[in-house]
């Protein structure tokens, strides 16, 4: 059996591959509504064969937004969409998940295509963005953040749990939350860019609440039954990775008996000027150490789109579940591709019949 074609099994959800569409922005909502843009896209990806589609990247509250364009479930209107959305990725047979987060100071941005810079707050489509301490990302995001109350922490932990039960409610069987990228609850987590002296910051227990306290109350809306997985960077390479892993390690273990399912491996972006060493699958052996370390089942990403590459990490036990990105996006067919590079007995069954039954005939 080809490792990366073989099941994955956590909790009640049973993925019928290794291979994962991680979230991927799509720009392309008004006031975080979806449309059809949407619709064709995450069922087009899902009908490629993957196990597992996991939607972009949705805000829990407006300001969480990264750009206008941004997906949400801050309101009960949002929820319609995505219930057509997780009902497609189904129907093509994948398990449909979602992501939720807040973008923090890294919000209030333009699409990439549109310059990927700050919109000003006075602009009809910016706004003020709040985050940990009031500390620019720098770059192209320079704006100055709002020092978050406890209220504003309050309340944007419990957009965190009004979005997950509406995920639930519009089908979606997978929940992530985004606790990487530098947004919000990375932000939290970095001593670079959380100065605060009260209880949500200083050590690791100051910096790591609002991630546990906000896992803590979505496991108690999400069944227990489905998987409740986080994306979390494990290290910056700023030169101080050995103090962000054993951190991150730390973190995932107390998140894991607040019952994390799997946490999703990737890389901080908590500061713009870092070497990061890009790779092909160079992030694996990272996602390999935390998942022995913390002791639970992980999921990683970043450039691991070569066939080979990708069974290999499955293979090794580095990542239990591969997050093929950008591959996707060039070819929404990328797992029906890999079967037939890997070898495997009738790859034509890994695509929809409507596609396969043809394809295998007359070739
Ligand atoms: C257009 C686009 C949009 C997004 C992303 C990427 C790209 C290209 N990525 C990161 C993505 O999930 C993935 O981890 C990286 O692209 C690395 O994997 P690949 O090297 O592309 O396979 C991303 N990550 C995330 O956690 N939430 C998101 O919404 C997005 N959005
Ligand atoms: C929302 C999120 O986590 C995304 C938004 C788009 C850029 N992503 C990070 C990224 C950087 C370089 C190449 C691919 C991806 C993070």
């Amino acid at each position: 059996m080809t490792a990366l074609f073989t099941p994955f099994t956590l909790k009640s959800v049973t993925l019928r591959n290794r291979i994962a569409v991680p979230p991927m922005c799509q720009y392309s909502a008004v006031d975080g509504v979806t449309n059809d843009w949407h619709l064709s896209h995450y069922a087009s990806i899902a009908r490629g064969g993957a196990g597992l589609v996991i939607v972009e990247a949705t805000a829990v509250t407006p300001e969480g937004r990264i750009t206008p364009g941004c997906t949400g479930l801050w309101n009960d209107g949002q929820v319609a969409g995505m219930a057509a959305i997780a009902a497609g990725i189904k129907a093509a047979g994948a398990v449909a998940g979602i992501q939720i987060g807040h973008a923090g100071r890294k919000a209030s941005a333009n699409r990439p295509w549109d310059g990927n810079a700050h919109i000003p707050n006075d602009a009809p489509d910016g706004w003020q963005t709040i985050a940990p301490s009031a500390l620019a990302f720098g770059g192209d995001l320079s704006k100055v953040p709002q020092e978050m109350t406890l209220d504003d922490i309050a309340r944007v932990r419990q957009g965190f749990v009004d979005s997950a039960r509406r995920a639930l409610a519009a089908g979606f069987e997978w929940l992530e939350l985004h606790f990487a990228h530098g947004y919000l609850a990375q932000s939290f987590l970095s001593p670079h860019s959380n100065r605060r002296d009260d209880q949500y910051g200083g050590d690791l227990d100051g910096r790591g609440r609002f991630l546990l306290e906000t896992l803590a109350a979505v496991r108690e809306v999400w069944p227990e039954h489905l998987p409740l997985t986080a994306r979390m960077g494990v290290i910056e390479y700023d030169g101080r990775d050995e103090e962000t892993l054993a951190e991150s390690i730390e973190l995932t273990r107390r998140m894991r008996e607040a019952g994390l399912d799997m946490l999703n491996v990737s890389v901080n972006f908590t500061v713009p000027d870092v070497k990061i060493p890009w790779g092909p699958g160079f992030l694996a052996p990272v996602a390999r150490r935390v998942r022995d370390e913390a002791g639970l089942p992980v999921a990683s990403s970043w450039y691991i789109g070569d066939p080979q590459v990708a069974n290999q990490a499955v293979v090794g036990e580095q990542i239990d579940l591969v997050m093929i990105g950008r591959e996707h996006l060039a070819d929404p067919h990328y797992a029906f591709r890999a079967a037939k590079e890997l070898g495997v007995e009738n790859p034509f069954a890994i695509l929809p019949p409507q596609y396969g039954w043809w394809l295998e005939r007359y070739r």
